[in-house]
Formats: structure tokens, sequence, C-alpha cells
């Protein structure tokens, strides 16, 4: 009673037909969404949907968003095979939690990632030294002082693991490496056969016994296993290595410790461990390295914006040093950049969905327990009242009299409990990887092949389609 309004549901469906049927014809999640808003709902603030065995709820306004995210009732993560077949069957990890495990591992894991840098100065740091691997890779690849076409949509993917791996596992890998490029594609695959609200098996779960291939249960293990192995092998590496008498190396490190020195005590596990390995791994690297490649492919389709960029790199930065994180202050048009490849990522897919805890209230409807949650950002951050022209990579929308200015309606990491662990890490990468790029390098149009395309690669997270650029180096 009092739900929020949305399509009629039919015994055991739900409205999954009249979702998948919107889907098919507009071809994404985000614009199925949105057209039911505009049949169902009168007020706009929320959707509600039932599909299969999930109740749904997209929150679709700014205001009912804010009281979304503010409402502890709508704090917890949703529970269901989809999100426990990640791990192992469990409830496990900092990315998919709740409670007493999420409150006390998130805690830690904050606390001793600063130990290696996160958030502090070394983060800069770490950042600018794997910016120069990739700009030596880069002219390695084209040849010295050539040019040449590259394949840029998912050029970034494994030189942005490595600024969090340095600090999670003291690792950095060579993006050339035939193991890194399996493990990128298989994430690659993973996140555009599934959706942030789940997937058909999870919605039906009978499929995982009577169609494991095609409901996509069957892959889903299998990616999840290899994902799990890669991980549980870098640890074993750190366990055999591991000295109590030498001082922590990187995460895994201070983890090692604390289950050597207390065993397995309250929330402290080893597959905690590998858990939460994995969250950072996928929530740390799709995301950020996406976000650039939507903002690569606007810079191929806007020269305008590239050059610009150029000329503050070139004026505050100069040419005989690479840019750093102190110089974020004085390059507001560089630094609007970062926000607009976060708003065309974002503006595209829904939030990590939260799940009511009990029996509560949003934009005036009963939301009962158990209800799935999801943040519609594709109404805020794609909304032509807000950000006028949305489809447009319009660096300027961030900047008032020369310096940035972010709108309190611009949250694409979320707020309050559960806000973005890695928020600052995303700004710093996107940052420092985009400048030093623009600093050597330009990238054009590639001749022959057509512009970047607008659509993108549906999924838990959208990809920018696959794309080319001609790069050119600058000097
Ligand atoms: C452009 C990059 C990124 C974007 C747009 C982004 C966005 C988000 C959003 C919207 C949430 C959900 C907030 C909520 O549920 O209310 C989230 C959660 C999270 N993000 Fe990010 N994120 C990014 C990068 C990162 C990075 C680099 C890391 C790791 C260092 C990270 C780690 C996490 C974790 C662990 C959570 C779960 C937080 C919790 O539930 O307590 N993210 N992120």
């Amino acid at each position: 009673k009092n739900f929020p309004p949305g399509p009629k549901w039919v015994p055991v469906l739900g409205c999954a037909a009249e979702v998948a049927k919107l889907r098919e014809k507009t071809g994404y999640l985000y614009k199925a969404v949105k057209e039911l808003s505009k049949t169902y709902c009168t007020n706009g603030g929320a959707l509600g949907l039932k599909i299969g065995k999930d109740r749904i709820v997209m929150v679709n306004t700014l205001e009912a968003n804010r009281e979304m995210l503010g409402n502890e009732d709508l704090d917890g993560r949703p529970k269901g095979i989809f999100y426990q077949t990640r791990t192992w069957g469990e409830r496990r990890g900092v990315l998919l939690t709740d409670g007493e495990l999420w409150k006390e591992q998130r805690r830690f894991l904050v606390k001793h990632l600063k130990e290696f840098g996160f958030g502090r100065k070394g983060m800069g740091n770490i950042a600018c030294s794997e910016a120069a691997y990739m700009i030596n890779d880069l002219a390695e690849t084209l040849g010295n002082n050539n040019e040449g076409v590259m394949q840029m949509h998912n050029f970034f993917n494994t030189y942005i693991l490595n600024t969090l791996w340095s600090m999670m596992a003291g690792i950095r890998y060579n993006p050339k490496e035939p193991q890194m490029q399996v493990l990128q594609n298989l994430l690659f695959d993973l996140f555009s056969a599934v959706d942030m609200v789940g997937t058909a098996f999870s919605h039906f779960p009978l499929l995982c016994i009577i169609a494991p291939t095609t409901s996509g249960y069957k892959d889903f293990v299998k990616t999840h296993k290899r994902i799990w192995k890669f991980l549980r092998d870098e640890i074993a590496s750190h366990e055999e290595r591991f000295d109590p008498d030498k001082e922590d190396r990187d995460f895994m490190d201070v983890y090692i410790r604390i289950l050597r020195e207390h065993g397995e005590v309250n929330t402290y596990s080893k597959g905690q461990l590998v858990a939460m390995c994995m969250d950072m791994f996928m929530a740390g690297t799709e995301t950020t390295s996406k976000s650039m490649s939507f903002g690569f492919s606007y810079l191929v389709r806007e020269q305008e914006v590239q050059k610009k960029a150029q000329m503050e790199i070139d004026r505050v930065v100069g040419r005989d040093r690479r840019p750093c994180l102190d110089d974020r202050d004085q390059m507001p048009y560089n630094s609007a950049i970062v926000h607009e490849c976060v708003r065309h990522f974002m503006g595209r897919t829904f939030g990590v969905p939260h799940r009511a805890l009990r029996n509560t209230k949003l934009a005036g409807y009963n939301i009962p327990e158990d209800t799935m949650i999801v943040s519609n950002f594709t109404n805020i951050l794609l909304n032509d009242d807000l950000f006028p022209d949305p489809y447009a990579f319009k660096p300027e929308r961030f900047l008032c009299d020369g310096q940035v200015k972010l709108p309190d309606y611009y949250f694409p990491f979320g707020m309050c409990k559960h806000r973005c662990m890695g928020d600052v890490l995303a700004k710093c990468n996107i940052f420092i990887f985009t400048t030093t790029m623009l600093q050597k390098f330009s990238f054009l149009p590639a001749p022959g092949e057509p512009l970047p395309s607008l659509d993108h690669v549906d999924g838990a997270t959208p990809a920018a389609a696959p794309f080319k650029a001609l790069v050119v180096p600058r000097y």
C-alpha cells in the first residue's frame, strides 16, 4: 500500500516484461527507467518496480535522492544470490555490506590505507609516477616522436589500478602482461553483463538451477573464481614473505599482521581481506578508468576543449616538468574537466543499491523493509535544468569567475554514511593522468574513422563505446 507508482505487477514476473521491452526499445536501462518514470510518476520522486522477487525503488528527483541518502533506515545494502555469490555465499567486503561488519572494516581500511598515502600527499606522487609510466609506454608504442592511431577506450585501466594497488598490495602491473589483459577483459565483460540492480538470475534465482548458462549465472561464478584466484595468490605471496619484525609495506601486510596476532576475531577474517581487495579492485578501477575514457572520447570530439586545457597546462606547468597535484589550484579549467568526466560517467549509471533496513518512508511513499533503493543519477547529472545541454562536454559549467564552483546538486560520489571511499583518489588520478597526457600529446579524430560515439556500452558501470584517436606528440 502506498508503494511508489510504477507498472502493474503480474505473479512471478512482477513488471519484468515491461522493463525488458522498454530496455530493448531504448537500448539502455537508464532510458527505460526514464520512460517509465514519465508514464507512471506524476510527482516524479520515485518509481516502484518489482522484477521477479525484487522490489526496487528508483529514486528520481534531487529532493528524493537527498532524502534517501540521509535516511539511516535506507542504509542497508541488498542481500541475495547476486550480491553474495561474489563473496562465496557470505556477506563480506565493504562495497555491498552493512551493519557492524561494514562499519568496522570500512573504518579500518580507510585508516590504514592512509599510512600508504591514500588521501595524502603520497597519493599525488603515486599518481604522477604512474602517469610517467603511461606516457613512456605510449611514446614507446608510437615510436619516439611518431604519431599513430591508438585504441583509447580501455587505455587507462591498468595504470589506474596500479595507483590503488601500490597501496593495497605494494605492486604495479605492466599493462602489457597477458594476465593483466585477461583480468581487465574479464572485468569489462562482467560489468557489461550485469546491472547495478542485479541480473536475470538474481531476480529469478531458480534460473541458477534450471538455466545456469543462459541466465549468466555460470559466467558470473566463473569470472569471480578467476578474480578470487588472482587475489588469493597475491595474499598468499604476501603471507609467505611476511616478517613480523619488519615494517608493513602495504594494506595486505597490515591485515595479515592483525590476523596473525589476533586470529579471526570479530569481523576480521581472511575471507574479509579477499572480499575487500575485490571490492577495491572493482569499485576503484572500473569507475575511474571509465570516467577517463568518457572524458577522452569527448576531448577527441571537442578539440576546442582540448586546446584550452593544453593552454592552461602550458601556462601553469610549462614543458620542463610534469604536472603535479599542487598545480591543481592554479588549473581551474583542467580541474573542471575532471568533474565533467565524472558527470558523464555517473550520469549514465545508477548508484550502488541501498536496502531498507526496516519499514520507512521516502518522498511520501511507504517503503517496506528489504526493498532495494537505487539513486537514479541520470535524472540529476544529465538533467537539462541543472546541467543545460547535458550531453555536451562543457567544463565551463563548473567554473564561476575563473574558479571551480561545484553546485550542491553535484554529488556523483553519493553522500552521508555510504559516500564513496575513493573520491579523493579518483579526482587525483583523473587530474594527473589527463594533464600529463595532454601536456605531451594531442588526441585528434582518427583519419578514416567515425568520431567517438556518444552512445555507450550499458552495464553495471557504463563504458564509453570503443573508439580510436590519432595521437600526436606535442614536442
Ligand atoms: C569516478 C570515480 C568514482 C565514482 C563516480 C564513484 C561513485 C561511487 C558511488 C556513487 C558510491 C555509492 C554511494 C552510496 O551508496 O550511497 C560509491 C561507493 C563506493 N566507492 Fe566509489 N566511486 C568512484 C571511485 C572509487 C574509487 C577510486 C574507490 C576506491 C579507492 C571507490 C570505492 C568505493 C567504495 C568502497 C564504496 C562503498 C562505500 C560504502 O558503502 O561505504 N570508489 N562510489
